[in-house]
C-alpha cells in the first residue's frame, strides 16, 4: 500500500514537467520560436510558461531534486516491504483491467481479492481465422462441406441470466482472463460460475494414437460450445513441464494458458465455450503425467479413445513409415511382413491396460470418459455408421454440452488406410496365418486386462465387458477368415 501511494505521488511530480514541456513546445511552435532547447528560448519571459530546461534550472535544481531523491529512496524501501506475490498479482490484475477495460468488484473467494469485471465484448462475425484454417485442415472423405460454426451461439445463454448470474459470469470470466499460469487458474476455477459457463480449460482429448482422435477433434471444434485451442497437439505439458506439479517456466505457462488454450477468445465468449486441447502423448506418458495433470487442474475432464490393438499397431506402423521413421523390425532382408513390428508394439506401446490404469487410479470416475465403454455394443462403435451417433452423444453429455450439435457424424480424417466397401477390401496387409494367430493371442491377453479394469473401476458392467471383448474378437476372426489353408498360408489383414 505504502509503495503504491508513494509511486502515485512520484508519478504526479514526474508528470508535471513533461506536461509543461509539451505545452511549452506547442506555444513556441505557434509563435514561430526555435526548438525547446535552443538558446533563444532559454530565458523565461513573464507571460510564457517555462520550458522544461527552465523549470529544471529555476525550480527543480533548487529544491525538487533532493525531494525527488528522498521519495525515490522511500519508494525502493517500501517496495521491499510488499510481498513479491502481491506485486505479481497486482501486475496481473492491472494487465487484465487495462486489456478489458474493467472495474473492481467484491468476490466471495476465501482470500478476498478484487476481481475486475469484463465489459461487453462484441464477437467478430463468422468464425475466427484460426478456426477456419483448423476446419480446413480437417480433411474428410465425406463430400459434405464442413459446417459453418455459429461462434456466437454459446453467448445466448447469457441472455437468460438473472442480474446476479450475470455478475457471476462477469466475475468468473474476469478472474480466469487475468491468469497466465497454472496456480492462478486453480484459484480462478474455484469461483462460482453462472449456468452455461465452463471451467478453463474444460477437457482434454488424450489418445490413444491412431484411435480417431483427429476426427474427434474436428467434430468438437465445430461445436458452438467448444473453444478450439490455437495449436493442435502442442505437447507442451509433457514436453516442457516436469514432475512434481507440472513445473515449467513462467514463459511456458503463459504461452500455454494464454496462447495455446486461446484464453482471449474464451474470455470474449465469457467462458460459455469449453476450452480444450489434446495430445496423444498425454495418454502415453500416463506413468507420471496422469497424477500431475490432476494435481495441476483438479477439475479437468479427460477423454480416451481406443481401437482394436492390432489395427492400432498397424496404423501406427504405417504412420511411422510415412514419416520416414526407419522400420527396423523386419528380420530377413527381403521380408515384407510387418509381423515383427506389430508384435513388438502389442507388447509395449499398444498395450492399453497399464496406461489406462494410471488414468483410472488418479482421475475420478466422472472426469474420465472412455469412448465405446458405456455403449451397449462395445468397441469400434465410434466409427461404425450405425452406432457413432450414440457414442458422440455420450461424449458430449459427459462434457455437459448440447449433445445434438454440431451433428451426429464423426468425420473421417487423418486416414492412411484406404477403406473398402461391400465389394472391395480396401488396403490390406499380408500376414501368415500363424502370425495373425500369435498377434491375436497377445492382443486377447492384454484386452482381458483392459476389460477387467473397466469392470474394476466401474466403467463397464459385465455385459459391456463381454461385448467389448467380442467386438475385438470379431475384428480378429474376420481377418483370420481371409486366410488360405495351412499354418503359413497368407491372410489379407485389414484394420478396423
Ligand atoms: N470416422 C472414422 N471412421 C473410421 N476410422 C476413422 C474415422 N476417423 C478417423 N479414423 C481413423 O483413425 C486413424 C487416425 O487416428 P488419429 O487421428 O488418432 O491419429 S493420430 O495419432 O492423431 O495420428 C486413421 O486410421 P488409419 O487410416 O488406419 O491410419 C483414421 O482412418
Amino acid at each position: 500500500m505504502a509503495g503504491k501511494q508513494s509511486s502515485l505521488i512520484l508519478c504526479q511530480i514526474a508528470s508535471k514537467p513533461s506536461a509543461t514541456l509539451a505545452k511549452t513546445d506547442r506555444t513556441q511552435d505557434a509563435a514561430g520560436g526555435g526548438s525547446a532547447g535552443s538558446p533563444s528560448t532559454r530565458h523565461m519571459t513573464p507571460n510564457k510558461l517555462p520550458s522544461f530546461d527552465q523549470f529544471l534550472e529555476t525550480r527543480v535544481s533548487k529544491w525538487h531534486w533532493p525531494l525527488l531523491m528522498l521519495m525515490g529512496t522511500f519508494l525502493v524501501l517500501a517496495s521491499q516491504l510488499v510481498p513479491r506475490e502481491e506485486l505479481t498479482k497486482g501486475k496481473l490484475r492491472t494487465k487484465v483491467m487495462a486489456a478489458v477495460g474493467s472495474e473492481a468488484v467484491e468476490q466471495p473467494a476465501a482470500e478476498k481479492q478484487q476481481v475486475p469485471v469484463v465489459q461487453q465484448v462484441v464477437l467478430p462475425e463468422g468464425p475466427p481465422e484460426a478456426l477456419d484454417s483448423q476446419l480446413a485442415g480437417c480433411r474428410t472423405l465425406k463430400t459434405d462441406p464442413i459446417p459453418v460454426v455459429d461462434t456466437a451461439a454459446s453467448l445466448r445463454v447469457l441472455e437468460t441470466h438473472t442480474p446476479e448470474q450475470r455478475q457471476q459470469a462477469e466475475n468468473f470470466t474476469a478472474a480466469v482472463a487475468a491468469c497466465s499460469d497454472f496456480a492462478c487458474l486453480r484459484q480462478a476455477n474455484q469461483l462460482p460460475r453462472a449456468p452455461g459457463q465452463f471451467r478453463f480449460p474444460h477437457f482434454f482429448v488424450i489418445g490413444f494414437p491412431k484411435c480417431a482422435t483427429t476426427s474427434i477433434y474436428c467434430h468438437l471444434i465445430q461445436h458452438p460450445q467448444v473453444q478450439h485451442p490455437k495449436e493442435k497437439e502442442s505437447h507442451l505439458l509433457t514436453g516442457q513441464c516436469t514432475s512434481p506439479g507440472l513445473e515449467c517456466s513462467a514463459e511456458a505457462q503463459q504461452h500455454y494458458v494464454v496462447d495455446i488454450l486461446n484464453l482471449a477468445e474464451a474470455a470474449q465468449a465469457k467462458m460459455t465455450k469449453a476450452a480444450f486441447e489434446g495430445s496423444t502423448h498425454y495418454v502415453m506418458e500416463a506413468d507420471w503425467f496422469a497424477e500431475q495433470l490432476l494435481a495441476t487442474m483438479p477439475w479437468l475432464k479427460v477423454v480416451v479413445s481406443l481401437r482394436d490393438p492390432i489395427s492400432q499397431a498397424i496404423a501406427m506402423h504405417l504412420h511411422n513409415v510415412g514419416h520416414g521413421r526407419p522400420s527396423n523390425c523386419t528380420v530377413e532382408a527381403n521380408e515384407t511382413s510387418i509381423y515383427h513390428c506389430i508384435r513388438r508394439s502389442l507388447k509395449d506401446k499398444s498395450r492399453y491396460a497399464p496406461k489406462i490404469q494410471k488414468w483410472m487410479e488418479h482421475f475420478p470416475r466422472d472426469q474420465l470418459h472412455i469412448l465405446q465403454a458405456s455403449s451397449s455394443r462395445a468397441y469400434e462403435n465410434l466409427t461404425k455408421q450405425e452406432a457413432m451417433a450414440a457414442q458422440l452423444q455420450g461424449l458430449k453429455g459427459f462434457l455437459n454440452m448440447d449433445q445434438m450439435l454440431p451433428s451426429s457424424e464423426l468425420p473421417l480424417t487423418n486416414y492412411k488406410h484406404q477403406r473398402g466397401n461391400d465389394d472391395t477390401l480396401g488396403r490390406y496387409w499380408t500376414l501368415k496365418r500363424w502370425e495373425i494367430e500369435h498377434l491375436v493371442e497377445i492382443a486377447r491377453n492384454s484386452t482381458q486386462d483392459l476389460v477387467q479394469l473397466l469392470g474394476q473401476y466401474n466403467y463397464a458392467g459385465e455385459q459391456a465387458q463381454a461385448e467389448w471383448m467380442q467386438n475385438w474378437e470379431d475384428v480378429w476372426q474376420d481377418n483370420l477368415s481371409r486366410c488360405e489353408e495351412g499354418r503359413s498360408a497368407p491372410c489379407k489383414v485389414v484394420v478396423s
